[in-house]
């Protein structure tokens, strides 16, 4: 069984840390800023490579600190992701992240993660996280590639054609939970 709890974070306010800017770092930063363009996000990492250096560039919201890790960099930091090539340098991070109660994300290692970054589907005002449990990384790669395709271009139309109509209703809570499930009932309804 899955017992993670999705939440949906408004990086754009929190303060990450990404540790390492290889590769994986890389990966780490591109997705998130594909979903979150604004996340905060400081990047310290003894080498830097060119592609990380090239959007940091282009965003006044991603600072960059090209040096060996240290606890200091901890500092006034919400989230942590652990992504250098050393795996004690990696449990370093993880130690001194659960020693400030910091949320922490060590790439290589699963079990020293608090959260997953998951495959992510964006449509609009419409957002879709997916995770297999830490399991295989690429079937949520492929399952975000499938719902990209198949998940219509105007949900988002529909989504704030709803919004409108929610603001009209007047009446309780109870009203209005009966006439959005009134409108949207067809929603389920298989062709
Ligand atoms: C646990 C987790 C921790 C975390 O990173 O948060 C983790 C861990 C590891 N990934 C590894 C490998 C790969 N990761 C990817 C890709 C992605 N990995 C992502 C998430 C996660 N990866 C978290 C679990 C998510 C879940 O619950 O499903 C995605 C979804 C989101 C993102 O990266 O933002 C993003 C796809 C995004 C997209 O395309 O939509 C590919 C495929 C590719 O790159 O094409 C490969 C190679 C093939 C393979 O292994 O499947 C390895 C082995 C390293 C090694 O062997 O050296 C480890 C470590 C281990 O498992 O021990
Ligand atoms: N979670 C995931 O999706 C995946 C995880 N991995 C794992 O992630 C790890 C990183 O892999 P890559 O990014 O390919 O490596 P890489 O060699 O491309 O990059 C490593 C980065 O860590 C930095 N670094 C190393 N020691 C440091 C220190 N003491 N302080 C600060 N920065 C330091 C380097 O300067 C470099 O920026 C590997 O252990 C790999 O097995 C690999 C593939 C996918």
């Amino acid at each position: 069984m899955n017992e993670l709890y999705p939440v949906f974070l408004k990086v754009a306010q929190l303060n990450t840390l990404i540790v390492g800017a290889g590769n994986v770092g890389l990966e780490k930063l591109s997705f998130l800023l594909k979903s979150s363009p604004n996340a905060q996000v400081t990047i310290v990492a003894k080498e830097i490579s060119p592609e990380i250096k090239k959007i940091a560039d282009q965003s006044d919201a991603i600072a960059l600190v090209e040096d060996s890790y240290k606890e200091k960099y901890l500092n006034g930091r919400h989230i942590v992701i652990g992504a250098t090539d050393d795996k004690d340098v990696n449990k370093q991070i993880h130690l001194d992240a659960k020693a400030r109660n910091l949320l922490v994300n060590i790439a290589d290692t699963p079990a020293l993660c608090d959260f997953y970054l998951g495959g992510i589907v964006t449509k609009g005002n419409v957002k879709i996280a997916i995770s297999t449990n830490g399991k295989s990384p690429t079937t949520a790669k492929r399952l975000r590639q499938l719902l990209e395709e198949i998940i219509p271009e105007d949900i988002n139309e529909m989504v704030e054609n709803i919004h409108l109509y929610r603001d009209t209703l007047k009446g309780d809570f109870e009203y209005k939970v009966e006439a959005l499930n009134k409108l949207t009932k067809e929603l389920l309804v298989k062709n």
